[in-house]
């Protein structure tokens, strides 16, 4: 069965004109990471909000076509049932805060209470992803006083710690520094190794080439393509979506252009490494 399956599926906000989603047709299977890429307001976050469940029940508007989540239709799933199904952090950490508990510790538990996981458990389960995120020293200050970076960092953390089978994280790295960023990756990496299921939205194309196992291509709110990662960030699919390839298939394809081809376009520093180093040893 597969994880989330769309048909044909279109949405336009309360109050806009232009449709957000436009005949959106996308199946999801279970245990990859679906890298979701495309330019600002080509519809990534509204297509995470769909399949979280957040559409069209806490954003109204207008919605067709059919989804569905692990067989059942979206509209027929209990709210409650599907955010404890499925684990979100959205881009804005100024609204993931619930803003009702006193102590960042007593925020990243907040998820685990309410679902009752006994104390001790809990207990064991925030302070590892505290360390694993580097958050010690906050654990005692009012989440309200956190910087946007920090709280984006515990909205991350509040979600690992849930360990949902099912994961929608929407550019968790946008307010972070690069070792704060490495941090965050480095535990979605774990996580895709563990086996969950992940819709990742990230702006920096090589860190998507490194992590993701398929990419969804958008543009003005079409899903334009679907596929293996290396097949789509080296595809003129970029060019049609207006998305930067990584870094190292751009060299890649300038030395092909000047008659200095690869055996095969890399896509991540590893694989660049690797081709260059068989070429000079020779
Ligand atoms: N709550 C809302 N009400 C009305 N229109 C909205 C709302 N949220 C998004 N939109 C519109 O829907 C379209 C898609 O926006 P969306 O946020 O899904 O794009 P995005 O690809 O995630 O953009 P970004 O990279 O800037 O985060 C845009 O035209 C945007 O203006």
């Amino acid at each position: 069965m597969a994880l989330i399956s769309m048909q044909d599926v279109s949405f336009t906000y309360a109050y806009s004109e232009a449709p957000a989603l436009s005949n959106v047709s996308l199946t999801l299977e279970e245990g990859l990471l679906y890298g979701v890429i495309g330019v600002n307001a080509s519809g990534k976050t509204t297509l995470c909000s769909l399949m979280r469940g957040l559409i069209p029940l806490f954003h109204p508007g207008t919605l067709t076509g059919k989804v569905e989540i692990r067989g059942r239709n979206l509209l027929e799933w209990d709210p409650a049932e599907l955010s404890r199904a499925i684990g979100c952090v959205f881009e804005n950490p100024f609204t993931q805060i619930s803003g009702i508990k006193d102590t960042v510790f007593e925020e990243i538990a907040f998820g685990l209470e309410n679902i009752g996981v006994p104390r001790d458990e809990m207990i064991e389960r925030v302070l590892e992803v505290v360390e694993r995120l580097g958050l010690e020293a906050l654990i005692k200050k009012n989440p309200n006083e956190l910087s946007g970076g920090q709280r984006q960092k515990v909205a991350f953390a509040a979600i690992v710690a849930m360990d949902a089978d099912f994961i929608v994280i929407d550019e968790p790295t946008s307010q972070l520094d690069p070792e704060a960023s490495d941090a965050v990756f480095e535990i979605i990496g774990d996580l895709r190794k563990r086996g969950k299921s992940i819709v990742l939205v990230e702006h920096k194309i090589d860190l998507m080439a490194q992590h993701a196992d398929r990419i969804i291509v958008m543009k003005d709110g079409r899903v334009i393509g679907e596929g293996p990662t290396a097949e789509i960030v080296t595809s003129a699919l970029m060019d049609e979506a207006d998305v930067p390839r990584p870094e190292v298939t751009e060299l890649a394809l300038a030395l092909q252009g000047a008659g200095k081809a690869f055996p095969s376009l890399p896509i991540t520093r590893a694989e660049a490494f690797a081709a260059l180093s068989s070429r000079l040893g020779r």
